[in-house]
């Protein structure tokens, strides 16, 4: 029997005069086809079926190289089998030719009485050792060539799958981003999938009746406000007509349920009240126009107990749950538009629904757009509560304490006076 050098060595020749052309991986794989075939002609078939043509040099060297190679302990079994069924291609039968191994054989498949039954029993035969043969090889767990070779198979597709999977992760990352509008659809589906959709109406539903008190509650303290802020102040048409328009709600809902004010809120609310404005407490003159950032020292005191941001840690997951709602405002989608539009146009009118984020996100939309690198970004209100509003929850949308808004010196809040 050959060593495996030799073997190699000849297997190689043998591929070049045959194929033209002789490789490593080739010559094992040749090999392993042979170590596997159950004959000669078998291993002929898988010759052909790789590259080999169908000629009698083809015959010549499966028939060589099948008697060549080394099989182990459960193969030469095999080949004992083999060897005493061997396979005439010519007659496409198995000829059984050693008694012992016939016995053997024979037994195998329940048959010993049947030495003259011909051709067809053999045949028959020829199928069970088909079927057995593999089986028995499969079992043997040895180190064989096509062991090595399924080995090798099996870790070049391991690292395909791995390179196919780093490929998509990369994409993940580098890929085209998503447009805001994208983006937004995208948040939309994943919530509608987590059921998010339906807990959201159930919390609704809860929400809204709190929200009713709340509001009375605001309407209550707004009328605190203006009574105190205003004190000694002519109030003008306008906010006395307010004011009276909101006393009017209050009658008409009630007290009942509005009485939940504690006395430490009353008492902050007069501390409030005790704010002064301009320098030195000199009283403050009802101009037409009086700009909020005038008075912003005293504003950020007013608002800065409300806002005033809590421990760190807190703050940041605050902050990514209120980035994320940013995200889920109906203006969102329209961000790259609107600052298309901005950019194209001197002037604009934005409709949108109450709530949408016109207030609080077109202004920031602006300032991420660069805008205060080229000015100011006035953001009017009709009230100054409600400027004092949307300046609190834009610092708390960026993240910073009120009065620390990286561009609240570039956004005017102006209050016009009548
Ligand atoms: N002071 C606040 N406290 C809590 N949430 C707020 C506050 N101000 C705004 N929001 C949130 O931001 C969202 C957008 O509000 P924003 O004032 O920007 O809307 P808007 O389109 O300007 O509404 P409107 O037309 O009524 O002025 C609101 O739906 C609300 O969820």
């Amino acid at each position: 029997m050959d060593s495996e050098d030799n073997l190699k060595t000849w297997v190689s020749d043998k591929l070049i005069s045959l194929l033209g052309y002789s490789q490593p991986a080739v010559v094992q794989y040749v090999i392993g086809l042979s170590k596997q075939a159950l004959s000669s002609a078998d291993l002929e078939t898988k010759l052909q079926e790789f590259e080999f043509s169908s000629t009698t040099e083809t015959r010549a060297f499966a028939q060589e190289i099948f008697a060549r190679v080394p099989r182990k302990e459960s193969e030469s079994k095999t080949n004992t089998i083999l060897d005493a069924a061997h396979y005439d291609a010519d007659d496409d039968v198995i000829r059984i030719t050693a008694s012992t191994n016939k016995k053997r054989f024979r037994k195998r498949i329940g048959s010993e009485d049947d030495d003259d039954e011909g051709i067809a029993s053999v045949e028959e035969e020829r199928r069970v050792v088909r079927r057995r043969i593999p089986r028995e090889e499969e079992d043997d767990g040895s180190d064989s060539e096509e062991e090595r070779l399924r080995d090798q198979r099996g870790k070049e597709e391991l690292e395909r799958r791995i390179r196919e999977r780093d490929v998509a992760a990369t994409r993940k990352l580098t890929g085209p981003k998503l447009t805001w509008k994208e983006e937004y659809d995208a948040i939309q589906r994943s919530r509608k999938d987590d059921g998010i959709e339906n807990l959201r109406e159930v919390s609704r539903q809860k929400y809204l009746p709190k929200r009713a008190q709340k509001k009375l509650e605001e309407i209550k303290d707004r009328i605190k406000d203006k009574e105190n802020l205003f004190e000694g102040q002519k109030l003008t048409g306008a906010e006395l007509c307010e004011l009276d328009y909101e006393k009017k709600i209050l009658d008409l809902v009630g007290q009942e349920g509005l009485q939940r004010c504690s006395h430490e809120s009353d008492k902050q609310q007069r501390t409030k009240a005790d704010l002064k404005y301009g320098s030195k407490n000199k009283k403050q003159q009802s101009d037409d126009y009086q700009y909020v950032f005038e008075i912003e020292d005293k504003i950020v005191d007013f608002f800065r107990e409300s806002v005033e941001l809590p421990d760190k840690s807190a703050v940041k997951s605050a902050l990514e749950m209120l980035q994320e709602e940013r995200k889920t405002l109906p203006i969102y989608p329209f961000r790259e538009e609107l600052l298309q539009a901005v950019s194209e146009y001197p002037v604009l009118v934005i409709v949108g629904e109450t709530g949408s984020g016109k207030t609080t996100q077109i202004p920031q939309y602006l300032y991420e757009a660069g805008y205060t690198e080229q000015g100011k970004i006035g953001c009017t209100q009709l009230r100054r509560v409600a400027a004092m509003s949307v300046a609190a929850r834009v610092s708390q949308e960026m993240g910073v304490k009120l009065g620390h808004i990286p561009f609240v010196s570039k956004i005017v809040l102006q209050i016009r006076l009548f």
